[in-house]
Formats: C-alpha cells, sequence, structure tokens
C-alpha cells in the first residue's frame, strides 16, 4: 500500500474537529457577554436618598433632627441616619406658655436650615413631624389652653414650611421609652439577624436588645425587654413584633424625675423645711450662690402639691459642696415605702428584674460625659461615685476657672446631676456594682443621637416591618462573582474537552 504523501499543503480538518471548534469559539464568546452583562447591566440602581425631619420638642429645648435613607432600602434595618441636626435658640415650647404665638416662630431658623440640607425638589415629599414631650405633658395638666395655643402656633410654622407636615402632638411617657428603645436597637443592629446569629436567637426564648435609659429635663424612662411572666402591671408592658421577631418590652416614664424637676422637687422640699429664705446646699459646690423666685418653683405639678405660703418671694441658695449630703437629699425623692407588687422601683411603681445591657442617653451621658466616666469599658460604680465626690467638693471659684467655656447654668449643676444620676440608678431602679457594668453611656450611635425620634419616625412611616422583609438570595457582589465563576468553568471544561478529544500535533507527538 502506498504511503500517503507528505505534501506542502495543510492537512484538512475533520467536521467534528470544525465543529468544536466553532463551540469552542462561541463558548467563550458567551462567557464574556455573561460577564460583560453581569458587571454592567445588573449594577445596582443609582442612589435615590429619601429624607425625613422629626422635632424633638423637649422640655429644656427643641432639636430638628433630619434622617437620610436609600429608598430601595426602606425596610432593611440599620439603613437611616442622622444628616443634621439643630438646636432651637431659646427655651422649649412650653416655655412659651405666656407668649403662645411665637412658640411657631422659635422654630424658623431650623426650618431654613433643614431646606438647605434636602434637595429642594425633595422638599414636599419629605414627611416633618413635631413630638413633644414632658415639658408640654406638664404644661397641659397646669394649664391646657396655652398647650392648645402653643400646639396650633408650631403647627402653623410648621404647615407654611415646604416640607410634608404630618402632625405636631405630645407623646405620651410610653412612646417616648418604647421609641428610645426601638431607636438605640435599630442604631446597634440588634433587629438585624442572618446567619449564626439569626440560628443561634431562634434557640433562645428572646432576641439580644439592649434596654433604653433617657434622662430628660422633666421625665426620665426606663425601657427593657423582660422575660418576667405574667406581668403584674400590663399598663407597663408593650408587645412588638419587628423583623419576624416577638418583644415583650417593660416601659415606664416618670414624670417630674427629669433632672431640672427632679431639682425643683428637691429645692422645693428644702425650702418647705427650713426657717427663713435661704438654705445650704449641699448639692451646689461651695462658693455657688443661687436666688431663685419662689413663684417659680411651686408653678408645676411636680412641686405645687405642698405649697405653703411664703413671707417673702425669693429663696437664696448657697452651695456647700458635700456629694454624701446631697446624695442623702435627693434621697428623699424617691418614695421606697409601700409597693403593691413584687417589686418596684419607686413611688409604688413595678419594675422587673432588670435584664441585659442598657444604652443610657441625654442628660445621662451630658453628664457623664462632662466627668470623663463614659468609656468603652464601663467604670465600676465606685469609681464613679467617687469622681462625682470629689468634683462636688470643688470649691465654684476653681470650677468656674477650669472650665471658663461651659455654660454657667450647666456647669453649676453637674455635681446635683452627677448625685441624681447614681440616686436614681442605685437607689431608684436598684442597679448593684455587678450590673451597673452593664450600663452605657452613649450620645450617639454612629452619625444619629440616641432618643426617641428616629424610632418615632420608624414607626410613623412604617419603615420597621413586622415580618423580615424577603431579601434577594445574593447580592450584587456575590451575583457578579457567582456569573464569573460559572463562566470560567464553562470555558475551561471546553477547553479540556477540545484537548482530550483533538489532542494537537505536538503533545501526540510527545505521548508517542
Ligand atoms: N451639659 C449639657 N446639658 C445639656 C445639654 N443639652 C441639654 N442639656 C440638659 O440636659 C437635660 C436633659 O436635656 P434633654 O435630654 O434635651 O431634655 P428635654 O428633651 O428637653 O426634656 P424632656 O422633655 O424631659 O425629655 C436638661 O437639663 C438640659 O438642660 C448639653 O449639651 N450639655
Ligand atoms: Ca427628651
Amino acid at each position: 500500500m502506498d504511503e500517503p504523501k507528505v505534501t506542502g499543503t495543510k492537512p484538512k480538518m475533520s467536521w467534528t474537529r470544525k465543529i468544536l471548534l466553532i463551540l469552542g469559539f462561541l463558548s467563550t464568546l458567551a462567557a464574556i457577554a455573561l460577564i460583560t452583562v453581569a458587571v454592567t447591566q445588573n449594577q445596582p440602581l443609582p442612589k435615590n436618598t429619601k429624607y425625613g425631619i422629626v422635632l424633638d420638642a423637649g422640655s429644656s429645648h427643641t432639636n430638628l433632627y433630619v434622617y437620610e435613607w436609600p429608598a430601595e432600602k426602606e425596610n432593611d434595618t440599620g439603613v437611616v441616619q442622622q444628616v443634621e441636626v439643630c438646636k432651637v435658640e431659646g427655651p422649649g415650647i412650653s416655655g412659651y406658655s405666656h407668649d403662645t404665638e411665637n412658640a411657631g416662630h422659635s422654630l424658623v431658623q431650623c426650618l431654613r436650615q433643614a431646606q438647605g440640607v434636602i434637595p429642594s425638589k425633595q422638599h414636599q415629599e419629605t414627611p416633618v413631624y413635631l413630638g413633644a414631650t414632658a415639658g408640654m405633658r406638664l404644661l397641659s395638666l397646669e394649664n391646657k389652653n396655652a398647650a392648645d395655643k402653643v400646639l396650633s402656633s408650631v403647627e402653623k410654622t410648621l404647615r407654611s414650611a415646604p416640607f410634608s407636615f404630618q402632625g405636631a402632638r405630645i407623646i405620651s411617657g410610653q412612646e417616648e421609652g418604647a421609641y428610645g428603645w426601638i431607636t438605640i436597637n435599630y442604631l446597634l443592629g440588634n433587629f438585624k439577624q442572618s446567619g449564626w446569629t439569626k440560628l443561634l436567637h431562634s434557640l433562645k426564648s428572646v432576641s439580644e436588645t439592649s434596654g433604653a435609659l433617657d434622662l430628660g429635663g422633666a421625665s426620665t424612662q426606663i425601657t427593657f425587654v423582660s422575660d418576667e411572666s405574667p406581668s403584674e402591671s400590663p399598663e407597663n408592658l408593650l408587645y412588638f413584633r419587628l423583623y419576624g421577631k416577638d418583644y415583650r418590652v417593660y416601659t415606664h416614664s416618670f414624670l417630674c424625675y427629669g433632672k431640672d424637676q427632679a431639682l425643683q422637687q428637691k429645692l422645693a422640699r428644702d425650702l418647705q423645711s427650713t426657717e427663713g429664705n435661704s438654705i445650704l446646699d449641699p448639692c451646689f459646690h461651695q462658693g455657688y450662690q443661687r436666688t431663685i423666685n419662689i413663684s417659680d418653683l411651686f408653678k408645676n405639678p411636680c412641686t405645687s402639691v405642698g405649697k405653703k405660703q411664703f413671707p417673702f418671694s425669693q429663696l437664696y441658695v448657697m452651695g456647700e459642696g458635700n456629694y454624701e449630703k446631697c446624695r442623702r437629699s435627693i434621697q428623699n425623692l424617691f418614695n421606697k415605702t409601700s409597693c403593691p407588687y413584687s417589686s418596684c422601683s419607686f413611688n409604688g411603681i413595678y419594675l422587673p428584674p432588670l435584664q441585659g445591657d442598657f444604652g443610657a442617653f441625654s442628660a445621662f451621658y451630658f453628664v457623664m460625659n462632662f466627668l470623663n466616666l463614659t468609656n468603652d469599658n464601663p467604670f465600676a460604680l465606685d469609681k464613679v461615685a467617687s469622681a462625682v465626690q470629689s468634683f462636688c467638693a470643688r470649691p465654684w471659684h476653681e470650677v468656674k476657672q477650669a472650665y471658663h467655656q461651659i455654660k454657667e447654668k450647666y456647669l453649676s449643676e453637674y455635681c446635683f446631676s452627677g448625685a441624681y444620676i447614681l440616686s436614681l440608678l442605685e437607689n431608684g431602679y436598684e442597679f448593684n456594682k455587678e450590673n451597673w457594668q452593664r450600663i452605657h453611656f452613649l450620645g450617639k450611635i454612629g452619625s444619629s443621637d440616641a432618643g426617641w425620634t428616629l424610632g418615632y419616625m420608624l414607626n410613623l412611616t412604617n419603615m420597621i416591618p413586622a415580618e423580615e422583609p424577603a431579601a434577594p438570595p445574593l447580592s450584587h457582589g456575590s451575583y457578579v462573582g457567582l456569573m464569573v465563576l460559572c463562566s470560567l468553568v464553562l470555558v475551561s471544561v471546553l477547553v479540556l474537552a477540545w484537548l482530550l478529544f483533538h489532542k494537537p500535533k505536538c503533545l501526540q507527538k510527545g505521548i508517542v
């Protein structure tokens, strides 16, 4: 048989080889197209930001907060953040009881500031809410008509702003406690449960949340998840279902136990138990003096109960700077004599056993921060007490010199406030040296202030769903990664197949 002739022309390619080559070429093209489409076409939508405004009309002052969040992630937890805070000049709106028309006007400057932060084309769709707290609760008990007029005045101003007005009202102490608790747990990411944490939590009866301690000027709130059942005091219990999980939350708001009203209560009692019109006050620094109008001291329901007639119109307060004495005089504000339940905080109010960690904010934070007692690792209770003690013992002239940049009103009251915080937590709620370490004094979480306003807005805009929203199984990044991986595997398989069935000549030679 003749051997095939070796000529100079290329050997002809077989049909199967041709088809395989074409297939290989096409699949490479397909893989490139897949990757390109995955990377370019499946980009997340351009950022579409939404805004919301909440005014916290507190007893001491009003704060306006602007929040923002990505529109497409509205129902996710932890996506809303504070982008602006504006402190309204002057007193809280309850301070306008004799000048009700001007209550609204006081908000104008901060509303203008909010207009500068939010793009003008979104002003009309931006909701604005005002919630008034203990100062207005007291005014409404004292003079309902004046409180209504103040609210009408602020409503008029808010309606005239370019935003979408959603209401101006007095919120209850229970709401204030609950929304503060929602805010901190939302910001701490405690409602977010995925992977292992979700599995671990489902094995336990309750989720790990943090309790909330809020100290305002006129009221104070304590809120935490309690397992105690059945509850002895249903009015202190709230049930929430958030992101697919049930929460049983204890809350109580003590009206008149904010730090300003607590001081008023203490001074009113001290005055009633003295002869003349001057008192030596252990909660103020030695050398400090303050004159108080007796009519102002007894003007609201926190102090008006035991009011006597006095033959003088002013009270002179002189500082003594004695922490132990100060603690003893504050202790009288907490009535621990009777408790109709198995356990109480004070004044016969039910308190179940304290549970979990606590975030303490507002004046709890302002005061502890000033005294350098806020830290990631909480200070021991005796360390805190001795820091307040040594601060109270400093003479006023020295304190004033050392902190000349701080407003005198705040500076003069840090001694009282430090002692009051310790009394409220230790005597009132009965924190001890063990669970004291579970209190975290915090002003902000990320960029957002701790307080009730964020929780209030999340609730009113339906941004906290009862059930966990159905999330896409893969994030954009994971999706792109998976597409790239699949394409690479596809190409590799085809190349391998081609190599196996149609070994190139060089390889064939190598084997022979
Ligand atoms: N040291 C200090 N004290 C502050 C500051 N801001 C407010 N305070 C005081 O801390 C106390 C509590 O303040 P807030 O939490 O704003 O109280 P509020 O919201 O006006 O009062 P409520 O209606 O009872 O909640 C008040 O006595 C304020 O005068 C601050 O920046 N520094
Ligand atoms: Ca407040």
